[in-house]
């Protein structure tokens, strides 16, 4: 048997610190939403006890490092599986992008083998097995738009009726997760508000949420690689209903209501940037 599942990426639309934990990660507030850029899972069942990684990508680890294999790794362990799998990463999700494209890819894996080995796990229960893959896993399990919390456990999936486009601008360059949250200074964060942006997504309200993006991580991303504001710039002026960059970075994304106003702003920051895609909502 073949089980292929989609891995879409996420932006934030808003990303709050709230302060840092004993465990040494931070505790967040966040709005969360899946996009239309999804990596594709496939996973076949081996004779052996072992678990392999393919992908087309050279960007990806094809080893243990890989959020997949440890995804598979995990329920393994814990449903005392001796089968074996072949996952097969087909990369669409630009890496080391703050979309959560490897969380993705573990959330998936965990969708997958759910169904293969006929767990019947609730998706709570998957989001628990994927805490210990990434942050990000919790949420990729359910996608949608979410309100999620502490360091990326609590999840409170949020009413999905919004319809919009968003074009996605990654830089050449990566950015390291860990790197990025070493820099927060707890006493001059910009907090962004939340509870509006969540009260925004229940009332359909695109305008508010687009006056309220805001991301406590990006000022920090923007003093290492200034070229993040030189976009934002670029995609502002385009006519964008709202940007902001996503998780960590470097990844900066624009909201526009109308397709025909997202395709000008893309031929607009083409000049600027190879990698752009224009995506909608899921
Ligand atoms: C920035 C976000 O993408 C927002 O959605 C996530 O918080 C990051 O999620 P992620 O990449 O899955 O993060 P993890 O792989 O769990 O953690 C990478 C590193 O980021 C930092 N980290 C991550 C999440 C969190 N709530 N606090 C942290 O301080 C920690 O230094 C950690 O070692
Ligand atoms: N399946 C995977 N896809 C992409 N990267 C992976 C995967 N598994 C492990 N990695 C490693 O994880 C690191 C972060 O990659 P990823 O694309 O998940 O970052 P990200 O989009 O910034 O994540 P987040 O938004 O959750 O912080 C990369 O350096 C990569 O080597």
């Amino acid at each position: 048997m073949e089980i292929t599942e989609k891995a879409p990426a996420k932006i934030n639309l808003g990303l709050d610190i709230i302060g840092k934990r004993h465990d040494g990660f931070h505790e967040l507030d966040m709005i969360m939403a899946s996009v239309d850029l999804a990596d594709r899972i496939t996973i076949k069942e081996l004779d052996n006890d072992k678990i392999v990684i393919k992908s087309n990508s050279i960007s990806v680890p094809q080893n243990s490092k890989n959020h997949a294999y440890k995804a598979a790794q995990v329920i393994k362990r814990e449903f005392n599986i001796k089968k074996g799998v072949e996952i097969f990463i087909h990369k669409i999700t630009p890496v080391a992008a703050g979309l959560a494209g490897g969380s993705s890819d573990a959330a998936a894996t965990l969708r997958a083998l759910n169904t293969l080995w006929n767990l019947q796990l609730s998706k709570e229960e998957l989001a628990e097995l994927g805490e210990e893959v990434g942050s990000d896993v919790p949420y990729c399990v359910y996608g949608g738009v979410a309100r999620v919390g502490g360091r990326g456990e609590i999840v409170q999936p949020l009413p999905n009726n919004l319809s919009y486009w968003v074009v996605l601008v990654k830089p050449e360059f990566g950015v390291s997760t860990p790197a990025v949250f070493k820099k927060v200074k707890l006493d001059s964060i910009k907090h962004a508000n939340i509870d509006i942006l969540e009260e925004a997504v229940i009332n359909q309200n695109m305008d508010i949420i687009n006056k309220n993006l805001s991301n406590s991580l990006e000022p920090i991303t923007i003093n290492m690689h200034p070229e993040i504001l030189k976009i934002k710039e670029v995609l502002s002026e385009a006519g964008a209903d709202g940007v902001l960059m996503s998780g960590s970075g470097p990844t900066v994304f624009a909201i526009f209501d109308k397709k025909s106003r997202a395709e000008r702003a893309v031929n607009s920051i083409k000049g600027f940037c190879k990698e752009v895609y224009l995506v909608r909502n899921l």
